[in-house]
Order: C-alpha cells, then sequence, then structure tokens
C-alpha cells in the first residue's frame, strides 16, 4: 500500500471534522463532566504541547478564554515541565499530543500530576505513552497520520478545542443551549464549506505557479485569531519545502522585520475581513507595489489581481483559523511538490539520536 500523502490528508479534512462534530456529545462528556465539577476552583487552564500541538493550543486559546471564561495560559511543554512558577493545584492542565510520545509533553504531564493539578491529555485514540501519564484522556479524532508534517492533525485539534470548550460551557451552564446551537451552526458552515477552499487554494497556486515555484524564503503575516495560524503555516513550509519562512503577527512586522525584504523575498498574508483587514490589505497594496513576489489571502475582493487568493472564506469571527490554515498547507505541499524536495530524507540526521524528543517512533 503506498503511503499517504500531505494532499490525502488535507483532502479528508472535512470529512473527519464532520464526523467529530457528529460525536462530540460522547466523545467530549468526561471533559465536561470534570470542567462543571470544578469550575469554581479552577483559575487558570494551562494549554500545553510541542510542534503543530502547541500551535493549535496559540490558535485556540482566544476562544476558550471567551467561553470559559478563564485566564488561558499557553506555554510549551518543555517550558511548563521545567520553567512554569505560577501553575497551582487550582489550575487545569491540557496537553495535546498528536502521537503521544513527545517527550516534553510526558515531563510536562509528569508535572502537572506532581503539583496535583487536574489534567487531561488530548490525543490520538491508542494506548500511547502520553496517555498513561495523565489522569484523564480526549481522543483526537481524526484518525492516525502517518507523516511528520501535520495537516489534518492539526485542523482536528483546534477543532477539540473548540469543541471541548463549548461542551464543558454547555454542561456548567456557562452559555445558554441556544448560544451553544448557534455556535455548533457556525463551525458546521466553516467546515461544510472546506473542500471549496482546497480547491480555490489549487487554483490560486496553479495561476502563479511560475513565480511561486522560485520561492526560497519569505515571510507569512497574519493578526487577531490567526497568530497561530501563521505560526503553523511557516511550520508547514519550514518541514517540507525546508527553506526559510518567518511568521509575524502584521502589526510587529512593521515595526523592524520589514527592513529585511529583499527584492526577492516572498509574502503571504492571510487576512479574513476581520479587525485588522483594513490595514492588511493596505499592506499588501504598498508591496504589491513595490515588489513582485507579495501574496494576499482573504475572502472576495473587489480586486482581481492574480496573487489574491480570492477565497469563498466563511471568515467567521472566531472559527476562520479552520479555514485560513488550508491555503498554507497546501501552500507548503504544493512548493515542495513542485521543487522535488524528498521528504523521505532527513536533513542532519544525527541529531535525532542525540537529542531524543520521542520516546517511541511511531511513524
Ligand atoms: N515533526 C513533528 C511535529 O510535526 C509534531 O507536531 C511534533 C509534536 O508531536 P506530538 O503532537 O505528537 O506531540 O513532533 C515532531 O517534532
Amino acid at each position: 500500500m503506498t503511503k499517504p500523502t500531505m494532499l490525502d490528508y488535507i483532502n479528508e479534512t472535512k470529512a473527519i471534522l464532520l464526523d467529530m462534530l457528529n460525536k462530540r456529545n460522547e466523545t467530549y462528556n468526561e471533559f465536561a463532566d470534570v470542567y462543571t465539577a470544578n469550575v469554581g476552583k479552577y483559575k487558570n487552564i494551562y494549554l500545553i504541547g510541542s510542534g503543530t500541538s502547541f500551535n493549535s493550543c496559540i490558535t485556540a486559546q482566544p476562544f476558550l478564554e471567551k467561553i470559559l471564561n478563564k485566564h488561558v495560559v499557553i506555554i510549551n511543554s518543555y517550558n511548563f515541565a521545567h520553567y512554569e512558577e505560577l501553575v497551582t493545584s487550582n489550575d487545569l492542565v491540557i496537553a495535546i499530543t498528536q502521537e503521544g510520545e513527545s517527550t516534553n509533553t510526558i515531563a510536562a504531564l509528569n508535572r502537572a500530576n506532581n503539583l496535583n493539578c487536574d489534567n487531561f491529555v488530548i490525543t490520538e485514540d491508542r494506548d500511547n505513552s502520553c496517555s498513561k501519564v495523565a489522569q484523564h484522556k480526549i481522543v483526537l479524532a481524526c484518525g492516525l497520520e502517518h507523516i511528520g508534517p501535520k495537516t489534518k492533525g492539526y485542523s482536528a485539534s483546534i477543532l477539540t478545542f473548540y469543541l471541548i470548550a463549548l461542551e464543558a460551557a454547555k454542561t456548567a451552564k456557562v452559555i445558554t443551549a441556544e448560544a451553544y446551537s448557534n455556535y455548533i451552526s457556525r463551525i458546521e458552515r466553516v467546515v461544510d464549506n472546506l473542500d471549496n477552499i482546497i480547491e480555490e487554494t489549487k487554483s490560486w497556486f496553479d495561476l502563479n505557479k511560475e513565480d511561486l515555484e522560485k520561492c526560497d524564503h519569505g515571510y507569512i503575516l497574519g493578526y487577531g485569531i490567526n497568530k497561530g495560524t501563521i505560526i503553523e503555516g511557516a511550520l508547514k513550509s519550514l518541514e517540507t519545502v525546508r527553506e526559510y519562512f518567518q511568521p509575524f503577527e502584521l502589526e510587529e512586522f512593521l515595526h523592524g522585520p520589514i527592513a529585511s525584504m529583499h527584492d526577492n523575498t516572498y509574502t503571504i498574508i492571510i487576512a479574513p475581513r476581520t479587525y485588522g483587514y483594513e490595514r492588511a490589505r493596505k499592506l499588501y497594496e504598498s508591496l504589491d507595489s513595490q515588489n513582485a513576489h507579495s501574496y494576499l489571502v482573504s475572502g472576495r475582493q473587489e480586486t482581481n489581481a492574480d496573487h489574491v487568493l480570492n477565497g469563498s472564506f466563511i471568515s467567521d469571527e472566531d472559527f476562520n483559523p479552520l479555514e485560513y490554515c488550508i491555503p498554507l498547507q497546501l501552500f507548503a505541499y504544493l512548493l515542495y511538490t513542485s521543487q522535488g524536495k524528498d521528504l523521505e530524507v532527513r536533513n542532519y540526521p544525527d541529531t535525532k539520536e542525540a537529542l531524543t524528543t520521542k520516546a517511541k517512533d511511531v511513524q
């Protein structure tokens, strides 16, 4: 059997997310019950992970804070395990690890246990190292993903966070049944549209193929709730194209990094029509008039410039990261394949032995 590609996994995303939505009550009821029983005790919620899993924490944080009305701290597994000073037994720890073998996440969960923090791990449906350490498990219901650069797992991770927050808020009566249903319908609408985004992204890449294929470094820019989207998007290209891609929040980019742009620097701006859009569009227009490799990914535009991905994005104010991650995942896939990069060849293979990051190899 041939190994699935990143594209196969991206194509599976819509069906997987719809299935997760359908099974949400049974999948997340334990979390909702534990949360409801302790809602008065929990002061802060810690979201912890490494790599793509950590990026899903960055993306999910604003929605969890909004729905659960608690301070949500995002911190990577290593820092939680060894440097976090303020966590107490009144905090809830939620670790996320797709394959469940990341050594830093195991260490973070051990620390949560030692500190007597209630803790959950979101992870694949198999008996892995992290699920042996955590008090409770939430299944990351996307099936296995037999490839290093994760795509469907990232989408499933952010949806898991949205859904555990909504199930917990409904059970704890932090939100009304009506508000809950409204949030679910809005997620369904975004997920239902994902296949259109895939097709539109492919057309955009094709249209600009001659220029995009030459891309060997670039900046991925965004704002608001897409802070995690751009970090994850840059990571996808770093892992696959294996050239230099750097994410910046757009306003921070203007405060210095823009000085490092050259004629051959590419930019992709992720620009949903939410707060921040006007400045993003202005930045695109300004860069486009001075540099030949500037691109904008946004909802329907007045402009029909080839470099603008005029997608049929729903641009939901809370859930648009589910759709805006797709163009960056596809960009990485289409670019590395068009450049003929081989993901089976590991760069600097000796570091894997020198610095272990996984308790077990699961690929
Ligand atoms: N290259 C992979 C990343 O793609 C992955 O995100 C990270 C965390 O893995 P996990 O989510 O299983 O903890 O591990 C590896 O380093």
